[in-house]
């Protein structure tokens, strides 16, 4: 811990008041789908939090003479600042075998890799080798806040806490229930997975002493895993306990895949996934559904008059879910519904660690679904950042560049990535070269391009 304190230590080289000037880009709150291009901008950052905002120069004159920063980092005209990315769906276990099992529907590659792989993290040291690995990576790739699902194990939970708070990742985090169809005796009492989360619950909430409600770093969490794996006891245990508290997150999948959503109906005849969750008091302003592709309509309406938020993932549903008739994750028809969506990695379910990989595949599904319009790349990085942050009900902390929220940002490096850049070379498409350079980063970009990556104004990489 002390080595890793110094180690932190020497990356925040910034006192406590700085600013950075120099190219930014950001979503805007106004719509979804709109980013906001800066050319010559100054963020100023006190004690975490962003405390003022110029976007020319002569505010930014202004805001130099009423704030005095101490220091001032220039960055420079090949690089722009962009808020730190938000992956609404992360399972941590399974990162372990990220980039390879992608060959069975749902179902069974549930029973066939995911339960025994999780069933591994009873070794606590496992687990922290893992995790901590996860972690580093997910900061790497310009991730700076996650929403992240452990096992049903209760130490392996707590260590992964642990491990976000050291490496200052900000998180949803819980321990995942499951009372049946676990298979390979990877399952729980429903006495157990109450107490447990109970337990991890207050973990979280001790190992932040002095800070409370959207103050985390680490936020907990309720996690049903699905309906197929919940009895109705623990679904109404689990609601209980989310109702108990307002400082309660729930996470969970709905009608991801064909298989799954088959097996929902002999389980509850007749009955869909949203108004199971619903009727279990799980359908909440601070409930993260993950994937959500074959909603219907009516479904997409509770959810928005629910205030619950969607995890659009679709890497992982082009892997499970192309059967005669996949479509894509219906991307604009729920914002036109007032749906809070947010991106995804599903890790393992989806390979790639990085949101940028999932903006790409929201981009391309939508392309080959003919009954939606196309998510562009400016779509799915709003909805990898603003949207994020407004999925997970986190919006009033992180999200954008706004006076009063946390400083979680990214600065990229346009020329240090696997592409190439042509000054002269201005995209038709583009009326700007921030635009042009910004494209390219989320089309293109990856960790080499991010050099650097702020969480609660300190740098952690
Ligand atoms: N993609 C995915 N879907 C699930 N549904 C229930 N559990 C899982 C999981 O681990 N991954
Ligand atoms: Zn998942």
């Amino acid at each position: 811990m002390a080595a890793l304190e110094e180690k932190l230590a020497a990356l925040s080289t910034h006192p406590p008041k700085f600013a950075v000037r120099g190219r930014f880009v950001h979503a805007n709150a106004r719509r979804a789908g709109l980013i906001e291009f800066v050319e010559d901008g100054l963020i100023v950052v006190e004690d975490g939090a962003i405390i003022a905002v110029a976007k020319d120069a002569d505010q930014i004159k202004a805001v130099l003479a009423e704030h005095r920063p101490q220091d001032v980092v220039e960055l420079a005209e090949t690089e722009f600042l962009a808020p730190g990315m938000v992956d609404c769906h992360v399972h941590a276990p399974q990162y372990a075998y990220s980039g390879t099992a992608t060959d069975k529907p749902l179902m069974e590659w549930l029973q066939h890799y995911t339960f025994p792989a999780e069933k591994r993290c009873v070794d606590v040291d496992y687990a922290k080798t893992l995790y901590s690995a996860l972690v580093d990576r997910l900061l790497m790739q310009g991730t700076t806040c996650v929403a992240l699902y452990a096992t049903i194990h209760v130490p392996a939970t707590n260590a992964l806490v642990d491990i976000c708070l050291e490496k200052g990742l900000r998180a949803v985090v819980g321990k995942v229930c499951m009372d049946r169809h676990g298979g390979d005796g990877y399952e729980e009492t429903t006495a157990e997975a109450l107490a447990g989360t109970r337990a991890c619950l207050d973990y979280i909430r001790k190992a932040q002493p002095g800070a409370s409600g959207l103050s985390r770093l680490v936020q907990p969490c309720v996690i049903p895993r699905f309906i197929p794996t919940c009895t109705p006891e623990l679904l109404a245990g689990l609601g209980d306990i989310a109702r108990e508290s307002d400082d309660v997150w729930v996470q969970s999948h709905a009608s991801e895949a064909p298989d799954q959503v088959k097996f929902v109906d002999t389980l509850h005849p007749g009955k869909r996934c949203t108004e199971i969750f619903e009727s279990h008091g799980l359908l909440t302003d601070k409930c993260v559904m993950a994937h959500c592709v074959y909603l219907e309509d009516g479904e997409l309406d509770t959810f928005a008059r629910k205030g619950a938020g969607v995890a659009c993932c679709p890497l992982s549903n082009a892997i499970f879910s192309l059967s005669p008739g996949w479509h894509a994750f219906p991307f604009h028809k729920a914002h036109a519904k007032g749906v809070r969506v947010g991106m995804g990695t599903d890790i393992a379910g989806g390979y790639a660690a990085s949101i940028l990989v999932a903006c790409r595949h929201a981009a391309v599904a939508s392309k080959h679904d003919m009954g939606e319009k196309d998510v562009d790349y400016k779509d799915a990085f709003w909805a990898a950042t603003l949207g994020g942050a407004r999925a997970l009900g986190l919006d009033t902390v992180l999200g954008n560049f706004e006076v009063g929220k946390q400083f979680d940002a990214v600065r990229i490096n346009c020329e240090a990535g696997n592409y190439d850049t042509f000054p002269s070379a201005i995209h038709p498409c583009c009326p700007s070269r921030l635009e042009h350079d910004f494209e390219k980063f989320v089309n293109l970009g990856d960790d080499r391009n991010i050099a650097s990556v702020y969480v609660q104004g300190k740098r952690r990489r």
